[in-house]
């Protein structure tokens, strides 16, 4: 497991200050903030511009002195009054105070404070400080070189086995530079001194075993061995100083120049950005004991750092698509129901625009990545890719979706107005051809791209959105269709229900008796004509043929229902239907035959004209009792452009009961009842008239002498005389109005009681003449009409009786008896 350390926010800032870090410590663990540290020395973006330097040597050698004068570096080196003592622990970063180089401190080897553990430690930084480094500075007291010190020989030993270890499946063959910088120079020349060490390199490299490809291989095949010799810092101060100089300004030549101290072919190529990871991985495969192999190496950085830069270059991307994500929630939060104030907000290059963000970001990636190992990036760059079109695919649907819902918003408004309307139907396809054509313009600007790329990229996109509409469209369309052509049905059939109930009230009124037979020309003339009506207007809703003639043959079938309901709505009323059958007895019975009102006349044979009047009645009833009508449509051909219209061209019978047996036998009973009235009241005028006629003259007389004495009275008393003059105006109207017979007649009633006692005072005056009553009772018997209010068969007012009922149905006749045998 990684083991890192972490300084605190105030320990970090103090290493900044100081322009060092401690990047691995004592106990091995590598500094996270390492990352920061090249950020904030502002190396991260330096790409391969940079170098990393690192010097090891014995411990208390001047390392880090010799760093801080050639750098400019602040490393922590030994109070020389203190004694000798370890300074440096672990590894340490520093920057060079004015140029992009990197500078590791390793930790004295042969330390005395690490003891045992130190030739493990010094392997561990050997290797990091091989695996990072372009420069490796090898520090070494001049006095040392040549005489036998352990210390420097397993230094030198140390180094070409790891570099061996590190480098032998790089077929980069990237050589490291070897620094020796011999201190405390005095006497013995460079040359030699570098002689011998270079011998002393051969003959350890020839000990090493190597694996069988370098087995003939030198120490020169994998290092550039350089020897510098600074002279002695205290004794020969300027000298010192001036060879520091030289040396430190070697580090600032570029190029590939022979002085240079970086050649291009010594980089380790590993982008700045990418340092810390490396750095750390290849520590921590160093600590865990693994072997370090470069390649493998590079190849994971190359796996980390592709991984890296591309979630960067994902999460500017998503970061963008995010503020559209946004504007698109606020859109469809407030922008429900108002497609065209939508359509002013939303992006119609979006496509393009999402295009050219990626493209961009791909080529940030690239740029990021170029210098890791590009089969590794590639393979990273395609899944981001995926990442980034499947997220602006998602974002450019989810416009078209915006589009999409709001516009099916919208259309759902507009066809809820059409189909509201009066008359939907009226230019209802126009309309809705007019509205889709508004929503697919818009949609269709949204989704365009101008890019040629774009539009492949978002092609499916597109297609799918498109049918994803069409379909719901069609649906909500066809919902709207479907209740606009029921309101045309309904307002069709209605409006011929209302026709229709017209010519059957007209009908009603002139032609009763034979009202079926009248209907069916001018019904099938109505329908006939509805129905070209109705195929205009599913014209107009456009509706295919079959649809045409399905709607057809069903809405005859709705004519039939509404025809049946009209009808018996009609008839629904007991006193309506009563009306229709009381002016029917009314013209047999009461009128003659030019329709005049009967004055019934003692010679009119009453009875038989009540029964014919009764017959017709009746049968007007049983007509009325069950419709049948024949509606045919032959005309229809010309006028409706359909084919199969033959399936409608049958006449169809219409049939169906008006009345059911007890409505009918309740409008009988109450037929009989105004019948008998009629013929009482008929019967009655003809005897009034008929006793009226054989009041004798000298009645008349016999009333002015008897009254004489009243009138008198009646003329000397204004009271009377007032009441009289009152009475007289009153009934002067009465006989303009006709109505004088039948108040005469309650006269004559009336009379009729006191008519045999009258007779008598004027028999005994008079003696010369008999009265007959005037009324011929027996005749009376002889009468078909029972005796309705008593059950004794005696009339209460004319004191006739009357036959037993016999002229309605039978069974009406039992049931009254039933009736009146229950009453009883
Ligand atoms: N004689 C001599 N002394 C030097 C030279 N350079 C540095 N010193 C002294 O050597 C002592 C150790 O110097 P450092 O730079 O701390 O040595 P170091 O190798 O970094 O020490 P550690 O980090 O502890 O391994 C100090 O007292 C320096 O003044 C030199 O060129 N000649």
């Amino acid at each position: 497991m990684a083991r890192v350390q972490s300084l605190t926010t105030e320990d970090y800032r103090q290493n900044l200050e100081n322009g060092f870090i401690q990047m691995v410590n004592y106990e091995e663990e590598f500094n996270s903030q390492v990352s920061q540290f090249v950020r904030d020395v502002g190396l991260y973006n330096a790409d391969l511009d940079y170098h990393v330097v690192a010097v090891m040597g014995c411990q208390s050698s001047g390392k880090s002195t010799l760093l801080n004068l050639l750098f400019g570096t602040q490393f922590r080196t030994m109070d020389a009054n203190t004694g000798r003592y370890q300074v440096t622990q672990g590894i340490w970063l520093s920057k060079d105070k004015d140029f992009p180089i990197l500078v590791l401190d390793l930790e004295g080897t042969d330390s005395r404070e690490r003891g045992e553990e130190a030739a493990s430690f010094e392997r561990k930084s050997t290797l990091f400080a091989l695996a990072v480094a372009d420069v490796l500075i090898v520090n070494m007291w001049a006095q040392d070189v040549g005489r036998y010190v352990a210390a420097n020989l397993a230094l030198l030993r140390t180094v070409l086995e790891l570099n061996l270890q590190l480098f032998q499946n790089d077929r980069e063959h990237r050589k490291t530079k070897l620094l020796f910088v011999l201190r405390d120079h005095v006497e013995t020349s460079l040359d030699l001194l570098a002689k011998t060490i270079r011998t002393d390199l051969e003959e350890t490299w020839k000990n090493l075993q190597k694996p069988s490809q370098f087995e003939n291989s030198t120490v020169e095949n994998f290092f550039e061995l350089k020897f510098v010799s600074l002279p002695h810092m205290v004794l020969k101060t300027e000298e010192f100083k001036a060879a520091v100089t030289n040396l430190r300004n070697q580090f600032h030549i570029k190029g590939n120049s022979p002085d240079s101290m970086f050649p291009e072919s010594y980089r380790r190529l590993v982008a700045a950005d990418g340092f810390t990871t490396y750095a750390n991985n290849i520590w921590e495969t160093i600590r865990s004991n693994k072997e370090v192999d470069i390649p493998s190496q590079r190849e994971m950085l190359a796996t980390v750092r592709c991984e890296e830069i591309a979630e960067e270059v994902y999460l500017n991307i998503h970061h963008k698509f995010q503020n559209w994500n946004e504007t698109f929630d606020m859109l469809k939060r407030n922008s429900k129901g108002n497609f065209e104030d939508l359509y002013e907000k939303l992006i119609d290059d979006l496509g393009d625009q999402i295009w050219q963000i990626m493209m961009e970001a791909i080529e940030a990636y690239n740029n990021g990545t170029k210098r890791y190992i590009s089969s590794v990036s590639e393979a990273k760059k395609v899944k981001l890719q995926e990442r980034i079109e499947a997220e602006g695919k998602e974002l450019f649907l989810r416009q078209l979706s915006l589009v999409e819902e709001h516009g099916l918003l919208f259309l759902e408004k507009e066809l809820e107005h059409l189909a509201s309307r009066t008359k939907p139907w009226i230019d209802f396809q126009t309309q809705v051809c007019h509205l889709l054509e508004k929503f697919w313009k818009t949609f269709r600007n949204i989704a365009s791209c101008s890019l040629g790329e774009a539009k492949l990229l978002f092609k499916e996109v597109i297609q799918s959105k498109e049918e994803e509409f069409e379909q719901r469209e069609q649906k909500m369309v066809e919902r709207f269709r479907r209740s606009v052509v029921d309101k045309t049905i309904q307002v069709c059939v209605e409006k011929t229900g209302s026709q229709f109930r017209n010519l059957f009230i007209t009908t009603l009124e002139n032609n009763p008796q034979d009202i079926w037979l009248s209907l069916n020309r001018p019904l099938s003339s109505i329908i006939s004509e509805s129905l070209k009506e109705l195929a205009i207007c599913l014209n107009e809703i456009c509706l295919d043929e079959d649809r045409r003639m399905s709607i057809l043959k069903n809405v005859l079938t709705r004519f039939e229902e509404e025809i049946e309901l009209r009808v018996k709505d009609l008839l629904s009323s007991n006193s309506v239907t009563m009306s229709y059958l009381y002016r029917k007895f009314d013209n047999c019975f009461r009128k003659d035959s030019r329709g005049v009102p009967r004055v019934w006349k003692p010679g009119d044979d009453l009875d038989s004209l009540y029964l014919d009047a009764k017959r017709e009645t009746q049968s007007l009833l049983i007509t009325l009792s069950e419709a049948k009508l024949t509606i045919s449509l032959e005309n229809l051909r010309n006028e409706v452009a359909i084919e199969n219209l033959s399936d409608l061209m049958h006449d169809s019978e219409i049939v169906f009961e008006i009345f059911s047996v007890e409505r009918r036998n309740t409008l009988e009973e109450k037929l009989e009842d105004y019948a008998k009235l009629a013929y009482t009241e008929a019967k009655r005028s003809q005897e009034t008239i008929h006793t009226r006629s054989q009041i004798p003259s000298w009645l008349y007389i016999a009333l002015f002498v008897l009254g004489f004495n009243e009138m008198k009275m009646v003329l000397r008393n204004p009271l009377l005389l007032l009441s009289v003059l009152l009475i007289l105006p009153v009934l002067y109207v009465l006989v303009q109005a006709n109505l004088h017979s039948m108040l005469f007649s309650m006269v004559l009633s009336k009379m009729e009681q006191y008519l045999p006692v009258l007779q008598g005072r004027m028999h005994s005056v008079t003696s010369t003449e008999t009265i007959s009553s005037g009324v011929n009772l027996q005749s009376s018997f002889d009468s078909p009409i029972p005796n309705r209010v008593t059950g004794n068969g005696t009339a209460k007012t004319t004191g006739i009786r009357l036959r037993k009922p016999n002229h309605f149905s039978q069974e009406t006749v039992s049931r009254r008896r039933r009736n009146s045998a229950g009453s009883e």
